[in-house]
């Protein structure tokens, strides 16, 4: 049996944790230090909970993040170090340079990788061929519904209250939107990460009141052709700004760490 640790129990994390694999066992669960007690006691003895990843004493096959940026901050370079491979869904936190470099220098250091997740998006497969033979454009759209924005800075920069019809609220690049909107434009850098970069990777982010789905898409023009993919996808129940996809593309990485042949 294969043995995972994984950062945050909130939506996502809660999720992932209910279709792992038969073959991985849920070991370890980072969360932060206020709420260890309660969720050992809500998970008995077969995980450990923990809130520093110096508790752990042995090697997990597979950290999966499902906790947001900060959290990536906080253990992102000390997975690093250790040699573990560590399964990113905040993957927005990979624009902030100085962070970047900070676990770039953690796992040359200690052996360990960084698996940027899709998360709620397709296609990035194919974008990330796609750059192999030179991409000219890439434009990464999100758009959600005013639910799914409140919270966030959106509520700067559009009422969210009063808006009746699509309304773009925000466009620029990739590394800003990740940035300002780090709960909501994860996306953004995963999307820029497999193409053009985050400064050269172009973003609109929309509400839309009739919506009740979390909708993406990508288009991108290189020497490979065109690529435009439209996802729609549903929110989890627990947090709207959250896709469901989001969360099965964790549980595919936990599929992977185990399958002999990966897809
Ligand atoms: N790439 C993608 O497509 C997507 C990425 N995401 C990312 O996933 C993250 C999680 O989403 P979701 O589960 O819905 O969010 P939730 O807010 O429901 O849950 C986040 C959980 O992580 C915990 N947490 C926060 N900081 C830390 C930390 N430093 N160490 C341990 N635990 C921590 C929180 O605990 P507490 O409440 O105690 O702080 C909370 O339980 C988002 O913040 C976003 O960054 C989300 C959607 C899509
Ligand atoms: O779940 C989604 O729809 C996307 C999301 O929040 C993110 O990219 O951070």
């Amino acid at each position: 049996m294969k043995q995972l640790m994984m950062i945050g129990f909130g939506a996502m994390g809660r999720e992932v944790a209910s279709l792992l694999p038969a073959e991985l066992a849920l070991k370890w669960l980072l969360v932060s230090p206020a709420r260890v007690d309660e969720v050992q006691a809500e998970l008995g003895p077969s995980v450990r909970v923990l809130s520093d990843i110096d508790e752990c004493d042995q090697a997990p096959d597979l950290v999966v993040e499902c906790a947001g940026q900060g959290a990536v901050r906080e253990h992102g370079a000390k997975v690093l170090a250790r040699g573990w491979t560590l399964g990113l869904i905040s993957v927005g936190a990979l624009a902030d340079d100085e962070l970047m470099l900070s676990l770039r220098a953690a796992a040359q250091q200690g052996g360990g990788r960084i698996l940027a997740l899709a998360g709620a998006i397709a296609g990035v497969d194919g974008l990330a061929a796609a750059r192999e033979g030179g991409l000219e454009s890439v434009l990464y759209s999100g758009r959600k519904s005013p639910q799914s924005w409140r919270g966030s800075p959106a509520e700067a920069l559009i009422d969210l209250d009063t808006v009746t019809e699509p309304t773009v609220f925000f466009r620029g690049t990739a590394r800003e939107a990740a940035l300002r909107f780090p709960a909501n434009a994860n996306v953004a850098a995963t999307v820029a990460l497999a193409g053009l970069g985050m400064d050269n990777t172009r973003v609109e982010l929309t509400v839309d009141p009739a919506s009740s789905t979390n909708k993406h898409s990508i288009l991108a023009q290189g020497r490979f052709g065109e690529l435009s993919i439209e996802l729609s996808g549903q929110p989890l129940a627990s947090n709207p700004k959250t896709s469901t996809l989001a969360a099965l593309s964790v549980v595919r990485a936990c599929r992977h760490c185990t399958d002999t042949v990966l897809i």
